[in-house]
C-alpha cells in the first residue's frame, strides 16, 4: 500500500484570544492526500486554512490528532527535503538577480544541478538576470515557487499563492503550476478564489469554520449542493437559441402544479451555489476569476 502524501486524524488546534476565550481554528479534521493528487483548500476567511496548512508544515503543533507527511512527522519530511511551500512574506534578497537567488537556494541545498530546471519549470528564464527588486510582485512570487522546487520536493504546499496578483500574474502562475503539477507532484493549496480551485484542483477540501464541509471533485463538491435542485433535459425540439420554448416551460410548470411544486427554475448548479450554502459565507470573486473561466 502506497504511503499517503498526507494523513492527518483528529487535528484539531486551537488559539487563546486577547480576550481570553479560546477559539477553534481546525476542529477534528481527518484528511488524507494520496501522492499526485491536486488538493484545494476552499473557504472563506478565518476557515482554518492557514492553520491546516501551518500544521501541515509542522510550523505549528496541533492542540490534539496527528499528523504524518509520507509517513513522518512534518519536519522531517521538510528536512529530507520531500515536502516545501512557497512562503508568503520575505526571504528575497533585492540586489541578487533572478538566477543568482536560485543559485544560491540551489547550492544550500547541494543541489546546484537544479538552478536550470527550476529557472524553466517556474517560467524565470527570461528574466534570469533580472534584479529581485525590479521584479513585480507576481514575478516574485514565481520565485519564490522556483525555490520551493530546488529541493525536488514530492508535495509542495501553498498558502494563498496568488494574493495580490493582478490577473496576467495569476494566469502566469498558474501556468507554472499547472506545467509542474503534470510531472506528477503532489500539490496542497489553500485559497479564497472558486476559480483557482475550479480551474486547477482535482479536488476541492471546502472549510468552514475549521470543519471540512465538502471534500470530493470539484465536480462532486457542486453536486452535494447541486442535488437539492432538480435538472432535466427538455426535447431537442423546444430548445432554440433563444432558449427552452416559453410555452413548453408553461406546460411543464402546470404539469407540476399538481405536485405542489410552484416555482421552476432552470439552472445548472455552480460551484458558488455550492460554497454558500455550505459554509455560509461569500466567497471571493474578482475579474481574475473571470480570467480563470
Ligand atoms: N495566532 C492566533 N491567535 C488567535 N487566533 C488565531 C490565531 N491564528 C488563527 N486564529 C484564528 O483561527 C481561525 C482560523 O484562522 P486561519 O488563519 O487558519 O483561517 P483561514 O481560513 O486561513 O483564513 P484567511 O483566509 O483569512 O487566511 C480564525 O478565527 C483566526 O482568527
Amino acid at each position: 500500500m502506497t504511503t499517503p502524501a498526507i494523513r492527518a486524524t483528529g487535528l484539531h488546534k486551537t488559539f487563546r484570544a486577547t480576550d481570553g476565550t479560546e477559539v477553534v481554528a481546525v476542529d477534528h479534521v481527518d484528511l488524507t492526500v494520496q501522492p499526485g493528487e491536486i488538493v484545494a483548500f476552499l473557504g472563506p476567511n478565518g476557515a482554518g486554512k492557514t492553520t491546516t496548512v501551518d500544521m501541515l508544515l509542522g510550523l505549528t503543533s496541533p492542540t490534539s490528532g496527528t499528523v504524518e507527511v509520507f509517513g513522518v512527522h512534518p519536519h522531517h519530511a521538510v528536512v529530507e527535503g520531500r515536502v516545501s511551500s512557497v512562503l508568503q512574506t520575505g526571504g528575497l534578497l533585492p540586489d541578487f538577480t533572478v538566477r543568482e537567488t536560485v543559485r544560491a537556494i540551489a547550492a544550500l541545498h547541494g543541489r546546484s544541478d537544479r538552478t536550470d530546471v527550476v529557472l524553466e519549470r517556474a517560467n524565470l528564464g527570461p528574466i534570469a538576470d533580472r534584479l529581485v527588486q525590479a521584479c513585480s510582485g507576481g514575478e516574485q512570487q514565481r520565485l519564490k515557487f522556483a525555490l520551493a522546487l530546488v529541493p525536488d520536493p514530492d508535495l509542495v504546499i501553498l498558502d494563498e499563492p496568488t494574493t495580490g496578483m493582478d490577473v496576467g500574474a495569476r494566469q502566469d502562475f498558474w501556468d507554472a503550476m499547472r506545467a509542474d503539477a503534470a510531472q506528477g507532484r503532489t500539490i496542497v493549496f489553500a485559497t479564497h478564489y472558486l476559480a483557482e480551485a475550479d480551474a486547477f484542483a482535482e479536488r476541492t477540501v471546502l472549510m468552514a469554520g475549521g470543519r471540512i464541509v465538502a471534500d470530493g471533485t470539484t465536480a462532486d463538491v457542486r453536486a452535494s449542493y447541486g442535488a437539492r435542485s432538480i435538472n432535466l433535459r427538455p426535447p431537442t425540439d423546444v430548445v432554440g437559441p433563444h432558449g427552452v420554448d416559453e410555452a413548453w416551460l408553461a406546460r411543464l410548470r402546470a404539469a407540476v402544479a399538481p405536485l405542489g411544486i410552484t416555482d421552476l427554475e432552470v439552472s445548472s448548479a455552480s460551484l458558488e451555489a455550492a460554497f454558500l450554502a455550505l459554509t455560509g459565507a461569500t466567497p471571493s470573486t474578482d475579474e481574475a476569476e473571470e480570467a480563470l473561466r
